[in-house]
């Protein structure tokens, strides 16, 4: 049974109601996919401790607020992932791709036209039955 790894993932909902998404880096395990910024959680850290970090060191935001939205265990051929999802409205400072990758501000009617991660399926659903 492979390792699985736990990661914090954020769903940033801005005051236009859009939301953040950014695109994997092609090398990367699913690359060329587009994700919800976030990233593993280190041992000696929380979750929200993970997803303040990792909101900070990809897009540059300072997360204020957050509360948990959904939580997917998934296992990828390649890897076992746990996805802690959080929702996150409550925010400051510009959105940018601090590791150099494309990031978008997307509204929720246009979540579908993007390529997604197999396990990030029911987290789409779930923000579009629930939250528009
Ligand atoms: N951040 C994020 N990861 C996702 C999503 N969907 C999904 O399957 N994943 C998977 C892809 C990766 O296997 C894993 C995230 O790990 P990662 O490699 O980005 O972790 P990290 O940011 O800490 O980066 P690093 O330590 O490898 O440098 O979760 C998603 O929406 N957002
Ligand atoms: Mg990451």
């Amino acid at each position: 049974m492979q390792k699985r790894i736990h990661v914090a993932v954020g769903v940033i909902i801005n005051q236009h109601q859009q939301i953040l998404l950014a695109k994997r880096h092609g090398h990367l395990h699913q690359g060329g996919k587009w994700e919800f910024p976030g990233g593993k959680v280190e041992e000696n850290e929380t979750v929200t401790e993970a997803l303040i970090r990792e909101l900070k060191e990809e897009v540059n935001l300072d997360v204020v607020s957050s509360s948990p939205f959904m939580d997917i265990s998934h296992n990828y051929p390649d890897k076992h992932v746990r996805l802690d999802i959080h929702l996150v409205t409550d925010f400051s400072n510009e959105a940018k791709g601090m590791e150099q990758q494309q990031i978008e501000w997307v509204p929720f009617s246009q979540l579908v036209d993007y390529d997604f991660p197999e396990a990030n399926k029911p987290i789409v659903d779930k923000i579009l039955s629930e939250l528009t």
